[in-house]
């Protein structure tokens, strides 16, 4: 599980009780629960969080237990009126939302210039099931290296990506982790603040972490029975 920051890793880290070990890494700290799961406070922002997790990917492949899901967790911002405060989001969607180019008629994502992916779908089953367990929505999560904090970026990532309900800043670079593992992935996030115009006010950061890991309270058994059974 993969979250930005510790205090993200620590609301996660309530659903797997248990004696955790410490391992070292170049440039980030995991938490091995014993008989679960691997817990890493992977950075802010897409570049940080695809090395960390690249890192504790390597690590685990080299240690002969190579991970079999990997998670991006954490807070975000919800698309209102469909991803209230508070409410949780299973994304069958990741995408680079600002991976591209700028043009005078519009952006031009990654894929149009010639390069690499702008998106990766998380398995349609573990999706339906985590979003069953935790009661959460699903709909595309966008990864984006700039918060948005206008209406006007709002309403064109909104046009741009329809089915977006929130968006983050790591889910992208977790999923290019994974992918180069062949690992699939999920992106869990918990709504703490609007997409739109930039308000300190508006923000509930304590109740997107109480979210969270009543989320992950619900989902652990889903998430432990996927990594116990082949999906070829
Ligand atoms: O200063 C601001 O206006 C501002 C607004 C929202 C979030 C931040 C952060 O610095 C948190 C970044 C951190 O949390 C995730 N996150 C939470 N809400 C959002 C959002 O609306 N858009 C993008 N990322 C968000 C993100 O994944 C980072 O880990 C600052």
């Amino acid at each position: 599980m993969a979250t930005a920051v510790p205090v993200e890793r620590d609301a996660v880290a309530r659903a797997f009780p248990g004696p955790v070990e410490e391992l070292a890494l170049p440039g980030a700290t995991v938490r091995r629960v014993t008989g679960g799961a691997d817990l890493l406070a992977a950075g802010v922002g897409p570049a940080l969080a695809a090395a960390s997790t690249a890192g504790a990917l390597t690590a685990a492949a080299l240690d002969g237990r190579p991970y079999r899901l990997v998670v991006s967790a954490g807070i975000g911002g919800g698309f209102l009126p469909h991803a209230p405060l508070g409410s949780l989001v299973v994304a069958d969607e990741i995408t680079a939302a600002d991976l591209g180019a700028e043009s005078p008629d519009g952006f031009l994502p990654v894929t149009d210039l010639g390069f690499g992916t702008v998106t990766h779908r998380p398995p349609a089953a573990l999706v339906r099931e985590a979003a069953a367990a935790a009661g959460a929505l699903t709909g595309a999560v966008l990864t984006v290296s700039t918060v948005t904090g206008t209406a006007a970026r709002a309403d064109a990532l909104r046009a741009r990506h329809p089915r977006a309900l929130a968006e983050a800043m790591e889910g992208f670079g977790v999923a290019e982790a994974a992918a180069a593992h062949g690992v699939p992935v999920l992106e869990v996030r918990a709504v703490s603040n609007p997409v739109g115009p930039r308000d300190r006010a508006a923000w509930r950061i304590g109740d997107a972490l109480t979210a969270l890991a009543e989320g992950f309270g619900k989902l652990a058994p889903v998430l432990e029975s996927w990594m116990q059974h082949d999906h070829q």
